[in-house]
């Protein structure tokens, strides 16, 4: 297949569909948009809802991050094995991105001043997702079911990017800390994370983290 990544140079909303194709032993072209040509050019017209991430698979064109997500994951079998597993699964992945909003809001919107508060509350939200995993065998696997799913590399990815903001945030979730050492360290995982691409690119356009 011949997929493009259209986005800025950031790992924003796309770095969980990198984790998710690396993972699966896929390659990818990067369309980097600067913040000039974005402004400048027709790519923001001719953008579905005015804004990035795009994503195309040889002529076929899709935005919005989450439903290129699920594109994929009926591409490479990582949306579970039943309704019920899809179902759980697309409930973990949208307890994600509420995450992720939140998230970008502090970041873009009052990082400086809301640090400190973000940071304590944090553990309201990451319990939720320690449950998760605990009621799924233990807590020993994936975050649904016994294969991965595309909630995991969006989970991972928000985890990394909680983890660099607040490097001990995980310290009373046991379960969520084994979680991104085992799946960061799953060898195409691990190799893309270790990679300058993913090692150069921002977290977010303002440059906080
Ligand atoms: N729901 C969309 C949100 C996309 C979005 O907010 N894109 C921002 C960039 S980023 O937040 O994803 O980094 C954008 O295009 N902003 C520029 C603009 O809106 O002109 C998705 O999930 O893809």
């Amino acid at each position: 297949p011949e997929y493009t990544i259209t986005y800025f140079d950031v790992r924003g909303r796309m770095e969980h569909v990198r984790l998710l194709l690396s993972d699966q032993g896929q390659h990818w072209k990067e369309e980097v948009v600067t913040f000039d040509s974005w402004t400048q050019g027709d790519l923001k017209k001719k953008a579905v809802f005015g804004q990035l991430p795009g994503f195309r698979d040889g002529s076929f064109s899709l935005y919005q991050s989450n439903a290129i997500l699920r594109y994929l994951s009926k591409i490479y079998d990582l949306y579970g094995k039943n309704a019920k597993e899809a179902a759980l699964i697309d409930m973990a992945n949208d307890g994600v991105e509420d995450m992720r909003v939140k998230y970008l809001r502090f970041i873009y919107q009052n990082y400086e001043d809301g640090k400190a508060d973000y940071i304590e509350k944090l553990p309201n939200d990451l319990k939720a997702f320690e449950q998760l995993l605990a009621r799924n065998g233990g807590g020993k696997g994936f975050i649904v079911g016994d294969q991965i799913s595309f909630a995991d590399y969006n989970l991972l990815d928000n985890l990394m990017n909680h983890q660099i903001l607040a490097p001990n945030c995980l310290h009373d979730f046991p379960l969520l800390q084994a979680y991104v050492a085992r799946l960061s360290a799953r060898p195409k995982i691990k190799s893309f994370l270790e990679s300058d691409a993913h090692k150069n690119r921002r977290i977010n356009g303002n440059g906080k983290q």
